[in-house]
């Protein structure tokens, strides 16, 4: 018996000491000494994931590889690295790993976010980026969110000082926002609350966000499932089903009203311009009408769900932080509120159009962006052997980007967790290079930049524009990050609001 207790750790060490020596062999970059059999690096890892990985590329350097469980993984946290897997080996790295979450809610791993690089998924990047998210698409359907907006000012209006969550606001404003660009349906406010679509989707909503969380242990421990440990599988199945009947009566209800209206040749959604202002589903029916084969029901459903999911939360916790470090900063609260009134006086509320004007605005959105970035870590894969920073990568390799640490180094931006947005004025974008993305960057880089920045612009400058705020609360906004895929805050954000005097008129004609 002495002998076997005695064997273990002489294995273990046995063990490790030629995996280390196999590290080095292969040139593979700098990692922590101690992998574990099976679950390798796993032990060093807690949540929130973008610090834990900082802490550990602050020790090892900006290149670490680790073993999550049986994943090999490439940690990067410098501009430079960044630049050198996203641009020089940006084909080898635009996979997406296959964690579990992608095999249910990204169809098996075919809808737009966790589709492999090849020719589906860059038939569907080019559906999205010209049909769907082009600029003119997106000028086309800007009186939805003017109309929101209007909406949620006179909501603030009619509950001013009250108590008022703004997490579940923006959240609520950015769903009705994108399934309006989708369906035409909102399904928070107004008078459908009771309807049971409007229950369905809300219980989908909540179920995703309940599920969001992508980490899974099976993802790094395939053991674990043939032991039929499955952890959020069962979950996500049911979301699945229900989220793809959702989608797909949504198509049927737009196809049959197409019908009617080719029957009739009505003009009922023309615009003031003529210019029929189709919904997503209809753009998506129209291709289908032309090329049944490609366009079918399952594209239409996953792309759908991708924009809902990649666009509402990503979208709603951005402003939030932005506006809860503005609580925290009074002082530019109101330089951003002078920026507008300088700009565009007291006789009408801020348009899209008007945003161009701001630059101090938008140097706020940027450094909360910086500080506070809603995808904090960007998780692509290797598909073939590759070097980096002078380093073998091989193939199969989960490359996880830290970019929360890259924009949050003192390496790279002077007093970085100071809330300066006087740190971008006269800046050029293309000086940002790698140091700030928030957006990702390269060929999987986010394909919604250019509506995410209409409408976090346009809620959060309708927000300072027209009302004073003050949270509720002792003290300062608590600014703790909590569990989450997007980077939610631990608490969500509480403010009261009155309406300053010279918009009351303006607002209540609204
Ligand atoms: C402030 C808001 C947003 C932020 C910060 C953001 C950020 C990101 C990031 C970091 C990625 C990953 C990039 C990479 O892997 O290299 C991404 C991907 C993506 N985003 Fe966004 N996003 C936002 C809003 C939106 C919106 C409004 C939409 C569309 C309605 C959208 C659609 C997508 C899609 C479809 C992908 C996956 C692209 C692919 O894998 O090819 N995002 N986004």
């Amino acid at each position: 018996m002495e002998t076997v207790y005695m064997c273990i750790p002489l294995c273990l060490a046995l063990y490790l000491f030629t995996r280390h020596l196999l590290h080095k062999l292969h040139n593979l970059p700098p990692t922590p000494f101690l992998s574990l059999p099976i679950i390798g690096h796993l032990y060093l890892l807690k949540k929130p994931l973008h610090r834990t990985l900082a802490g550990i590329s602050s020790r090892y350097g900006p290149i670490v590889f680790l073993r999550l469980g049986s994943r090999p993984s490439l940690i990067v946290s410098s501009p430079s690295v960044a630049e050198e897997c996203l641009t020089k080996n940006d084909i080898v790295f635009a996979n997406r790993p296959q964690l579990i979450a992608g095999k249910y809610i990204g169809y098996n791993y075919t809808s737009l976010v966790w589709a492999n690089y090849g020719d589906h998924w860059r038939n569907l990047r080019r559906i999205s980026t010209l049909e769907i998210l082009s600029s003119s698409r997106i000028q086309m359907l800007s009186g939805i969110r003017a109309d929101e907006v209007r909406l949620l000012v006179r909501w603030l209006l009619e509950n001013e000082n009250q108590t008022v969550n703004m997490k579940a606001m923006l959240f609520e404003i950015t769903t009705n926002v994108m399934m309006r660009m989708i369906a035409g349906k909102r399904y928070y406010g107004g008078s459908m609350a009771e309807a049971e679509e409007t229950v369905k989707f809300r219980e989908i909503m909540a179920d995703t966000i309940r599920l969001g969380d992508m980490s899974n242990i099976g993802d790094y421990l395939p053991m674990l499932r043939w032991l039929g440990v499955k952890g959020k599988e069962e979950g996500l199945r049911e979301l699945q089903r229900k989220r793809d009947r959702f989608m797909q009566s949504l198509i049927e209800e737009h196809r049959k009203i197409m019908a009617e209206d080719k029957e009739s040749s009505s003009s009922c959604c023309n615009g003031d311009d003529g210019e029929k202002k189709k919904t997503m589903i209809e753009v998506m029916l129209s291709l289908q009408e032309k090329e049944p084969d490609y366009y079918t029901d399952l594209i239409i459903r996953g792309l759908m769900l991708v924009l809902l999911g990649a666009g509402t939360d990503t979208t709603a916790t951005t402003i939030e932080w932005t506006l809860s470090l503005l609580l925290n900063n009074p002082h530019a609260l109101k330089k951003a509120q002078m920026e507008i009134d300088n700009h565009l006086g007291d006789n009408h509320l801020i348009q899209e159009s008007d945003l161009n004007q701001l630059p101090y605005l938008h140097s706020i959105i940027k450094e909360s962006q910086r500080m506070y970035p809603v995808g904090p870590i960007i998780p692509h894969e290797s598909s073939g052997e590759c070097t980096v920073g002078g380093y073998r990568i091989p193939h199969g390799t989960m490359l996880l980007v830290n970019i929360w640490a890259i924009q949050n180094d003192p390496r790279v931006w002077e007093e970085p967790r100071k809330f300066m947005p006087e740190r971008f004025e006269g800046m050029e974008l293309e000086k940002h290079g790698f140091r700030l993305m928030p957006f990702g960057s390269g060929r999987r880089g986010c394909p919604g930049e250019g509506l995410a920045v209409r409408i976090v612009g346009l809620v959060l400058g309708s927000l300072i524009q027209c009302f004073d705020w003050e949270s509720v609360g002792e003290g300062m906004v608590d600014m703790r990050e909590g569990p989450g895929l997007t980077l939610p805050k631990a608490q969500p954000l509480l403010v009261r609001c009155r309406p300053r005097p010279a918009f009351v008129d303006l607002l209540s004609k609204a």
